[in-house]
């Protein structure tokens, strides 16, 4: 399907309808978290939720099963999440940490974590000089941002990440906002992911609807794994654009509104 432009969900009434389905039966629902959850800002160290955001999240996952799905990776996410009972998936859904269970990693990442330090060591090296640009070494990949920087410094990162990317095949580049990472060449993304997610929900019952939040482009991947007839997909996004989701919000506060709406009809405090 091609992807198209979704359809908003300012509308009460379409929001309504929309809780009313997501209100009963078991459900899985997964969210990102930069963007998503947590505005995006200058800096990737600085990115965060407060306390609301996490109560959220800890009433959430006391009802259903509830992800958060990034890209960055479990350590990092953990720390930033810190929310009991939600299920974390990081680095694009390399890793997956079920509360309680330990992680499952995804196999085949012996080729790229064997070449990880000397990727960094590189991408440090060529980007020392550009203002504005910043390596962000993480457990599995590597991300070069360029959210500070200037036109010729993006245009300077855009070049080192192509030349790197010819000389470290064990990693397949991943864009995003304002950033390119080298991922792991392996099979597994976020809609990858959303189906391990779903079929770990389905064996403690039965098998859940999914209603899945995501801003960015990796996001895509999660909204294409999703069952039109019984999913949903929100991207949130101002203005709208081409996504495969069905449905737009806005911001992340208006993802955190939505989120309580739903508490909400899940506790059957409103219809
Ligand atoms: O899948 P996500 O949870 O959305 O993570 C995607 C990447 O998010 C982070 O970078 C983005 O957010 C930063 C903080 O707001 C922003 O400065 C940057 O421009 C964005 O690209 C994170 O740093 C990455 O590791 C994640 O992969």
């Amino acid at each position: 399907m091609h992807p198209a432009l979704p359809r908003s969900l300012d509308s009460a009434a379409d929001q309504a309808a929309l809780l009313v389905r997501l209100g009963t039966g078991p459900l899985l629902i997964g969210l990102d978290f930069d963007g998503t959850l947590a505005p995006i800002v200058d800096r990737p160290e600085g990115a965060g939720i407060d306390d609301a955001m996490r109560s959220r999240l800890t009433a959430l996952a006391a009802l259903v099963p509830t992800a958060v799905v990034s890209g960055r990776d479990l350590d990092d996410l953990g720390r930033r999440v810190a929310a009991p009972g939600a299920i974390l998936v990081g680095s694009h859904g390399i890793e997956i940490a079920y509360p309680g269970d330990g992680v499952e990693r995804a196999p085949g990442l012996e080729r790229s974590d064997a070449a990880l330090g000397a990727l960094i060591r590189d991408l440090r090296a060529a980007t020392a000089d550009l203002s504005g640009v910043l390596v962000e070494p993480k457990r599995h990949s590597v991300a070069v941002h360029w959210r500070l920087a200037g036109p010729a410094e993006e245009a300077a990162a855009e070049r080192i990440v192509e030349e790197a990317s010819g000389s470290f095949p064990a990693f397949r580049i991943g864009r995003g906002k304002k950033v390119a990472e080298f991922r792991p060449a392996i099979e597994r993304d976020k809609g990858s992911a959303v189906g391990l997610l779903r079929d770990h929900a389905a064996a403690g019952g039965g098998v859940p609807s999914v209603l899945y939040i995501g801003d960015d482009v990796t996001d895509e991947d999660a909204f294409r794994a999703l069952d039109p007839d019984r999913d949903t997909g929100i991207l949130v996004a101002t203005p709208p654009r081409h996504s495969a989701a069905g449905w737009c919000l806005a911001d992340t506060a208006a993802v955190a509104d939505f989120l309580d709406r739903l508490i909400e009809v899940r506790c059957g405090l409103s219809p």
